[in-house]
């Protein structure tokens, strides 16, 4: 691999030489900046892709090129482990490390991660590559490629993706195919059979009534939202809002500016009592909200959800009469009276953990069935083994009837 290292020095220096003085830090969702100084960290994170899918006997790699909430000027990069996690917080070091070196030193900083994580330099790599909507992301992601290959890793290129179905990829590709087919029409099909199944029959449960509109924040879950109908028989109405065509990327819409200013977005009629969606930049956010008559505004964010997700398992887990550890993990942003009544009325254990969803979900997986909410739209629940999954699906399906 000498050859390779050297060569990756040199197109480091020649095309995608560092720009910035400044140290920047692998964070809690990896690198952020203006995008126009993201070029050589882009070249540099698919350097270290293949480092850590090499270290990883082969396994594959995800990079996401997209800075989610932040504004359009910004973007980023997260590296995506094996099994659709982030990465492991004791590479952090490394990426930080790699990226703050300077054009000379590169070649020995490459050396010497390569030295330390005992890493073999012999084994095959794929890196599988996705990016949001951020003009800028096209280039960037070119530069990421450009990492990859100079150091003989295979980079798959998926386009346009939402940041789940990127660590959804990897995590079937790293299973042959048992967590699912590895595209995005695998990923729709997996979905929308789970919630096809929720809603049971032909859809008409009581009263509800499956109709929503959603706040694309201009961003890429708008497009693949609306790939996702044809799969869903019918079964829910969608109408987007802010679906890219006009607007810009979270700019006055989006699930932080529905959070923050708590008020329906910019580009979006909403009718009293509408069930209405919004995502972030990169389809990973979700918040709920609606209108009364009057007009006054209701949210459903991260922690109103947790709170009914964690109410209607505790049901589903007495009734199944196994024994498992079910609790909820929060971030200190959460609201107080949240917790309180998630602790006191529910009966429902929770643990606080600092914001970034890699926190969330390392404490989560400390459960058999971990809820994980942050208040402002990430989250989901987490299963530590699939045995006890289908004795819960059965009570699940007896009480959707
Ligand atoms: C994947 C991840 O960890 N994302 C972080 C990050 O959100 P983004 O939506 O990815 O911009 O910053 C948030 C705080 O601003 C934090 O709450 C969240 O956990």
């Amino acid at each position: 691999m000498d050859d390779e290292i050297d060569q990756a020095a040199k197109l480091a220096r020649e095309k995608h030489p560092k720009r910035n003085a400044t140290p920047i830090q692998y964070g809690t969702a990896g690198f952020r900046a203006k995008s126009s100084m993201l070029d050589y960290v882009l070249y540099r994170m698919g350097l270290l892709a293949v480092l850590r899918s090499k270290y990883k006997t082969g396994s594959t790699i995800g990079l996401i090129v997209t800075a989610s909430h932040n504004p359009e000027e910004d973007n980023g990069v997260k590296l995506i482990d094996p099994m659709g996690e982030m990465l492991e917080r004791s590479w952090e070091h490394y990426a930080t490390q790699l990226v703050n070196a300077s054009d000379d030193d590169l070649n020995s900083v490459l050396r010497g991660i390569i030295d330390q994580a005992s890493i073999k330099t012999e084994v095959a790599v794929k890196v599988v590559i996705a990016r949001d909507t951020r003009p800028s992301s096209v280039p960037l992601s070119l530069a990421a490629q450009d990492g990859v290959q100079v150091l003989g890793g295979q980079a798959i290129d998926y386009g346009l993706l939402i940041t789940p179905q990127l660590h959804y990829i990897v995590r079937c590709m790293n299973t042959r195919g048992a967590y699912g087919d590895p595209t995005e029409a695998g990923y729709y099909t997996k979905i929308a059979s789970a919630f096809l199944k929720l809603r049971g029959g032909d859809g008409s449960h009581g009263n509800y009534h499956p109709v929503v509109q959603v706040d694309g924040a201009n961003g890429v879950g708008a497009p693949k939202l609306q790939s996702i109908i044809p799969y869903l028989n019918g079964m829910l109405g969608i109408k987007i809002s802010n679906d890219g065509s006009s607007g810009k990327l979270n700019h006055n819409c989006g699930a932080d500016f529905v959070k923050v200013q708590q008020k329906a977005p910019e580009g979006m009629r909403v009718e009293p009592n509408q069930r209405c969606v919004s995502f972030d930049g990169d389809g990973d956010r979700i918040v709920f909200f609606y209108q009364d008559q009057s007009g006054k505004f209701f949210l459903v964010d991260g922690d109103k959800i947790a709170t009914l997700l964690a109410g209607y398992l505790k049901e589903v887990v007495a009734q199944s009469g196994l024994e498992l550890k079910f609790g909820l993990v929060q971030t200190a942003y959460a609201n107080g009276s949240s917790t309180d009544y998630i602790n006191n009325k529910l009966n429902v254990h929770v643990v606080c953990v600092p914001t970034g969803v890699k926190y969330l979900h390392h404490e989560a997986m400390n459960f058999d069935i971990g809820v994980y909410f942050e208040a402002n739209g990430h989250g989901t629940v987490s299963y530590f083994s699939s045995a006890y999954i289908h004795p819960i699906m059965e009570i699940s399906n007896a009480l959707c009837q």
